[in-house]
């Protein structure tokens, strides 16, 4: 928030930056120098704004790139000061002669001030787009939006602004050769200046007033406005306003037949535009002189101020279009860096793009290769896991003996097999026998082996790796019993199961070859005596039930 000192200060230097703006560009320096720095941060917007105007009419094209930059940074800025720097930049661009430039920045003004709602602030930007329409060339169109604009500030009785659209309507009415109606504008402007106490605008429209009156063949009025205005504007400190009086007096005395007084008008006014710089009034005053000369007859004076007029016309001309180059300048090299910051906007984007889609196919492949290493687990697991049972299997069985054969001396297997299991399935069917051996299972998983397994069929075995025989031996007679009292009747009333278990040990193949091959051969044979023997019983030794050959 700008204190209202501040905001009042620059309110009259930007009203003052169109006309004055050297003078304007001091006062804000020194403004600037006395507010507190916090202050200056906090204004540094609506500073830019007034600073990048006075600038721009001051003929520096540096006020131009102030003045864009301060719109681009304006995004979070109120509303109003958003609408104003859209609004001066219209106007900036108006005074360097871009009218497409002006009328598009004047549309968008309108827009922001249509968005906040803002009556003063549309009927504003109304008048901006009038007078870009206007300088362009189109003064019907630009007085249908004057008409606009000031219906709006009539609505809120707001004189000054009433007075400078008016104003604007009588010169586009004069432009189209309706001088009837420009001299009701001027008057109704003037009206409003004089009610209002506004000297200096009614100096100004009297000024307006004195040509259409001379069109319209009111000489006297025309002669004694114009001389109202010219007097008016001799009293004050900046001579531009008499300069233009001047010559528009002069115009009304030669309509009315007096040469030399117009003389001493154009030749006042060619005096005081020495002063200000006015080319365009200096060409008017040397091209009205030399007429009067070469009425007069006296041809070489009339050539001398033909030769200025032409001189400052061509000056005017360099000037004007060296300020549009340069403008155009400014607005090729701000889009030349705005291409390149949008360039490098949508590199950087492309890129944080190109990462996220890396790292997302980072991510799924490691997901992949983890879910890859459970499955190759699970596979590994089942290769060598028995799947009706879930008890190690052949392949495991293998594996772990190999392993285990010249670490453990004390290894010992059991090779179990189901009694009369034919039967079984015979009676009661393959699925009752896959449930039977299913309940196998865990009785062979409590018989505190090292590992128990399914062979395969109705086989199954134990692995001891440590301890002594008797141990072993102690575990295949504790599963023999407990299988004798399991709760068979649970899968079929008659059903009842017992196994039969051959149990051999490293220890005791001292003399046969020193192979797991044989180990196995050996508990099988002894399996082969238990069910000789009469089943459901261990056999530990080749002395129990007789051996196969
Ligand atoms: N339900 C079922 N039966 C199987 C499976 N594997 C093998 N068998 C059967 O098991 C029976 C084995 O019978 P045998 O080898 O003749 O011996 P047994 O009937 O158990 O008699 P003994 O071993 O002499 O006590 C066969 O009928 C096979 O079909 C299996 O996975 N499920």
């Amino acid at each position: 928030m700008l204190s209202p000192a501040l905001e009042s200060d620059l309110t009259r230097l930007a009203g003052q930056a169109l006309v004055r703006p050297a003078d304007t560009l001091a006062e804000l320096q020194t403004l600037e120098a006395a507010l507190p720095a916090a202050e200056q941060q906090a204004a540094a917007l609506a500073l830019a704004r007034v600073r990048g105007l006075a600038e721009v009419c001051h003929g520096e094209l540096a006020g131009l790139e102030r003045l864009l930059a301060a719109q681009r940074a304006s995004t979070a800025a109120p509303a109003r000061l958003r609408f104003d720097l859209a609004r001066t930049l219209a106007i900036a661009y108006a005074h360097t002669g871009l009218h497409d430039d002006s009328l598009e920045w004047a549309r968008h003004a309108l827009d922001l001030a249509r968005q906040a709602q803002d009556p003063q602030a549309q009927a504003e930007a109304l008048l901006s787009c009038g007078v870009a329409i206007s300088r362009g060339g189109d003064a019907e169109q630009g007085l249908a939006l004057y008409a606009q604009a000031l219906e709006g500030f009539e609505a809120l009785g707001l004189a000054r602004l009433q007075l400078a659209v008016r104003n604007n309507m009588g010169i586009n009415l004069k432009n189209l050769g309706r001088p009837a109606e420009a001299l009701a504008q001027f008057e109704q402007a003037l009206a409003l200046a004089e009610a209002h106490g506004l000297h200096d605008s009614a100096a100004l429209l009297r000024t307006n007033l004195a040509e259409p009156l001379a069109q319209l063949g009111r000489l006297n009025e025309a002669r004694a406005v114009g001389e109202q205005a010219a007097a008016e504007h001799a009293g004050r400190s900046h001579p531009a306003g008499e300069t233009t009086a001047r010559i528009g007096l002069g115009l009304v005395l030669l309509e009315c037949g007096e040469q030399e007084r117009a003389a001493a008008q154009f030749e006042r006014a060619l005096a005081l535009c020495t002063q200000t710089g006015d080319r365009l009034t200096l060409q008017r005053a040397h091209w009205q002189l030399s007429q009067l000369h070469k009425r007069a007859g006296r041809h070489q004076e009339a050539l001398a101020h033909l030769e200025a007029a032409h001189e400052a016309e061509r000056a005017q001309f360099n000037e004007d279009s060296d300020r549009r180059r340069r403008a155009l300048q400014v607005q090729a090299e701000l889009l030349a860096a705005q291409t390149d910051a949008n360039q490098q906007r949508l590199r950087r984007l492309e890129l944080e793009r190109a990462h996220a889609e890396l790292r997302s196919l980072h991510e799924r492949l490691q997901a992949a290769d983890r879910e890859k290493t459970r499955l190759l687990a699970r596979l590994a697991e089942e290769s060598r896991t028995d799947a009706l049972t879930g008890l190690a299997n052949r392949r495991q069985f293998d594996e772990r003996l190999t392993l285990e054969w010249p670490r453990s001396p004390g290894l010992q297997l059991a090779l179990i097999d189901v009694d009369h299991f034919k039967q079984v399935n015979d009676r009661f069917g393959h699925a009752l026998g896959d449930a039977v051996l299913q309940a196998l299972a865990q009785p062979l998983r409590e018989a505190r082996a090292d590992l128990a397994l399914r062979l395969g069929g109705e086989e199954f075995g134990l692995l001891f790796l440590h301890g002594d025989r008797e141990r072993a031996l102690q575990a295949c007679e504790a599963l023999c019993e407990r299988l004798r009292r399991q709760d068979w009747a649970a899968l079929h009333p008659e059903l009842h199961i017992t196994v039969s278990i051959g149990l051999a040990g490293r220890a005791e193949m001292a003399a046969a070859p020193d192979l797991p091959a044989a180990l196995y051969a050996r508990a099988d044979a002894r399996l082969y005596a238990a069910k000789r023997a009469g089943r459901d019983r261990v056999v530990a030794d080749d002395g129990q039930g007789s051996l196969a050959p």
